[in-house]
């Protein structure tokens, strides 16, 4: 006989009044494991959270049946709830220093002696508690299964990306849930450890955790055996693996109807720029990047001439970070390398200011940080200034530029919304405004389109591309995707373990 384990019945959820789930009926059964898919982002997302029971909901019932012998049998009167079995696994980090006062900040893990208020994996790991009195994961294995081992004694803001989301799922495992919710749990990871992490999820099924995870269709991984499907405010299909047949909807613009649709707006936006002084944007001769014993960057040279298009590729912890921290003027061991900026050496009297002024940049890190108090509009007028968050007077100019920006990434009524009150995809939408709205000599874009729909994505690899095309701004490119690279790219080069494997010229 079937065991039901988590059902929704006639679920409905409200935000500000308005209605942003309606009537969900969802059943989990013990045994499966389930992967949500469709559109858009945030409702996948929204779903993992009712799965949590900790979104207030507005009508219907949510049924955590998996916790029914949990809660009937409180051993020494202790309070129980089903929480205690539940883990989920967002998209952004929450770690907090030892001493729990402070908030991280993005440069500190290129400050290396800044960090000694942070934990360490370990530390971290053994400070977590299980309520389930049924321990399966014990946290040396967990560590095991997840390969922390090696990063045992690193300090947690001094892991790369990918190495964070691993860590982020070890500390949901040694909670011993029975529950295990994960938003994307592949993005952010390189192909090799995408693969790894698929098996992983399959030795946690079999240890009778089970999983919900939100995805896209493309990477839904072995273990799920049922699929849920949600569409706007509602869950349109659901049932086994193989009989669910989704994919996302055609975008309603074609390539060149979108290239020819953001041609005008940045013509018009975007002042044409004076011819550059120099060059060479980029120039980085025999770099090498340490913390106490461990070489990061390993004789680095690398040349980025005006106007040309770069990926930039290599394994999680490969350095690529690292590397962009050096010419973005967050690391301070530029100083002590053979680096040139825009035609000037690194340490000849130039403030970092003066750098960050011509580069626009995004990455997880500055998403993970930024302050979410900020409005989008706010978030958008900061890169005017290449601060993080927006701290002093605009002109009635620059606020009308940035909204016409907002405007154009389909986001005009978000504008005095707050950060915290946005999507994680709409957050990323106002931080790709962000590092455009200057018309920057250099786009650093590391992993610009996590947790972006494909309809979003379309938009700024086209954005991207035109930018190139119409200005003529330098690009650097970081994905663990080879269909996320914009078309512009026709320069590759490839890191691995803080040395460079490969450099090539591709192209189309
Ligand atoms: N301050 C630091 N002290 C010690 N190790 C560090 C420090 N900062 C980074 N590292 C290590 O350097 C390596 C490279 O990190 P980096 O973030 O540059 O990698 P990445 O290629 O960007 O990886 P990902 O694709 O996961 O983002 C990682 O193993 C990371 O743990």
């Amino acid at each position: 006989m079937n065991t039901p384990f988590l059902a929704l019945t006639d679920v409905t959820v409200t935000k500000e009044g308005q209605p942003v789930a309606k009537n969900l009926n969802f059943k989990m059964e013990r045994g499966q494991q389930w992967a949500i898919t469709g559109y858009p982002e945030e409702s996948k997302r929204l779903l993992l959270e009712v799965f949590t029971g900790r979104t207030p909901i507005t009508r219907g019932i949510v049924r955590h049946y998996y916790a029914d012998d949990y809660l009937a049998q409180p051993e020494d009167g202790t309070y129980r709830n089903h929480h205690d079995l539940v883990c989920y696994v967002p998209f952004h980090h929450h770690f907090r220093s030892k001493s729990n006062v402070q908030n991280f900040y993005y440069q500190q893990r290129f400050n290396s002696t800044e960090a000694e208020d942070v934990a360490t994996v370990t530390e971290y790991l053994h400070s977590i508690t299980s309520k389930n009195p049924v321990i399966t994961w014990k946290t040396n294995d967990v560590m095991e299964l997840l390969a922390l081992d090696p990063l045992a004694d690193k300090n947690l803001i001094k892991l790369s990306n990918g190495e964070t989301r691993r860590l982020m799922i070890a500390a949901a495992l040694v909670r011993n849930p029975r529950l295990l919710l994960l938003d994307h749990p592949l993005i952010g990871l390189d192909v090799e450890t995408r693969h790894r992490l698929n098996g992983i999820l399959d030795t946690i099924a079999r240890s009778g955790t089970q999983i919900i995870l939100a995805t896209t269709p493309e990477e839904i991984p072995p273990c799920i055996t049922h699929v849920a499907v949600i569409q706007g405010d509602t869950v349109i299909a659901q049932g086994p693996k193989r009989e669910i047949k989704w994919s996302p909807p055609e975008l309603a613009t074609s390539q060149s109807q979108l290239h020819q649709s953001l041609h005008g707006p940045i013509r018009r936006l975007l002042e044409p720029r004076p011819p550059e002084d120099s060059k060479v944007v980029v120039e980085l001769k025999n770099v090498t990047v340490r913390y106490g014993d461990k070489l990061i960057l390993d004789g680095i040279t690398w040349r980025v001439a005006t106007g040309e298009a770069w990926a930039l590729q290599g394994h999680n912890g490969a350095g690529k970070s690292t590397l962009l921290s050096l010419i973005n003027g967050d690391n301070p061991q530029a100083y002590s390398n053979n680096i040139t900026l825009f035609g000037r050496k690194r340490g000849s009297g130039e403030s970092i200011w003066d750098i960050k002024r011509q580069i626009g940049y995004v990455s997880p890190e500055l998403h993970q940080y930024f302050p979410k108090t900020q409005t989008a509009l706010q978030v958008v007028l900061s890169g005017f200034f290449d601060t993080v968050g927006l701290f002093r007077k605009v002109s009635a100019a620059q606020q009308e530029t940035a909204l016409q920006w907002l405007q154009l990434f389909g986001m005009a009524d978000t504008a005095s919304l707050r950060l915290a009150q946005l999507s994680p995809d709409r957050q990323r939408l106002c931080l790709l405004a962000r590092a455009v709205i200057k018309n920057p000599t250099l786009l650093i874009l590391d992993e610009p389109c996590q947790g972006l729909g494909p309809q979003h994505h379309d938009f700024f690899k086209n954005l991207v591309d035109e930018l190139h095309r119409i200005v003529g701004t330098t690009l650097i490119y970081v994905s663990h995707y080879a269909e996320d690279i914009p078309a512009c790219v026709t320069k590759y080069i490839r890191l691995e373990k803080g040395k460079i494997a490969e450099k090539t010229d591709r192209h189309a």
